[in-house]
């Protein structure tokens, strides 16, 4: 992203936004409520265009490529997506479908391939006992989990999840934690963008972080530079202390 402003009506979504994100490396988008994260892995995920700037993903400039073509090489895992999934579909099916670009089942037989590899990555997030079960009966950890196999089924070169543990309880989230930090290690694993609020859902292995506060940028770089308990105090607008602890972050406000 090059000067990046996204204006809609009188509100300015984000402005000025330099980023620029390599194959390989794992960035976490962390700021406050509003911040304009969202938005940031909208513009990367092709679902909007810039006002102002440049947008490039994956080597194609927004505006000059077509946007559904380059959507089949993104991964996308949203509650919104979540939502529109019916709760009599498949756990196995929601993920299969992913490789038709459809939301529920419209094709009598799938590929045995195809099941095959819906079926391993379920069992890598460690769902894979849930596969049979219709998507309503899950609980939100194992939604979130079944919408990243989904957003991993078609070996997508770009990874945006969009706060994967918000409405997850402590084990849900350590849960979805360990499983990210194992697919952040795993050589195979596209490049990655995750959108979160909390320092505690970054997983170890995730290499760069953008920080953000009212559309735009405080701080970027190796979460080592940048995660710092000042640069956290300027984002969230209080006085914060962070800690690291096993490289898990956790931050509270200074007594
Ligand atoms: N279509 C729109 N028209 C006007 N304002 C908008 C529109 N879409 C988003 N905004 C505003 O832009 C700001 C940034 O929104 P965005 O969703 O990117 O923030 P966020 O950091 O993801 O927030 P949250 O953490 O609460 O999800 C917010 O203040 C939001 O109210």
């Amino acid at each position: 992203m090059a000067g990046v402003g996204v204006r809609r009506g009188e509100t300015q979504l984000v402005a000025g936004v330099d980023w620029r994100v390599e194959v390989d490396e794992r960035w976490v988008v962390l700021g406050p409520n509003g911040a304009g994260k969202t938005t940031l892995l909208r513009l990367a995920g092709a679902e909007m265009h810039p006002t102002t700037g440049t947008v490039d993903v994956l080597g194609e400039r927004l505006g000059k490529v077509d946007v559904f073509e380059l959507r089949t090489r993104l991964g996308f895992c949203t509650a919104a997506l979540g939502n529109r999934i019916p709760v009599d579909e498949k756990v196995l099916d929601v993920v299969v479908s992913a490789g038709y670009a459809v939301l529920g089942r419209w094709r009598e037989q799938y590929d045995q391939l195809d099941t095959g590899r819906a079926e391993d990555l379920l069992k890598a997030l460690g769902i894979g006992h849930l596969a049979e079960r219709t998507f309503g009966t899950l609980s939100e950890g194992e939604r979130k989990r079944t919408l990243i196999s989904r957003a991993l089924m078609t070996d997508p070169e770009l990874l945006l999840l969009d706060e994967p543990a918000a409405g997850l309880d402590l084990g849900g989230r350590e849960d979805l934690v360990a499983r990210l930090t194992d697919l952040a290690a795993d050589a195979d694993a596209p490049t990655s963008i995750l959108v979160t609020h909390h320092v505690e859902e970054i997983p170890p292995g995730y290499t760069h972080l953008m920080l953000m506060a009212q559309g735009g940028v405080v701080a970027q770089g190796l979460i080592d530079d940048v995660l710092t308990s000042d640069n956290l105090s300027s984002a969230f607008g209080q006085q914060l202390a962070l800690t690291r602890a096993d490289d898990r972050f956790f931050a509270r406000r200074r007594a």
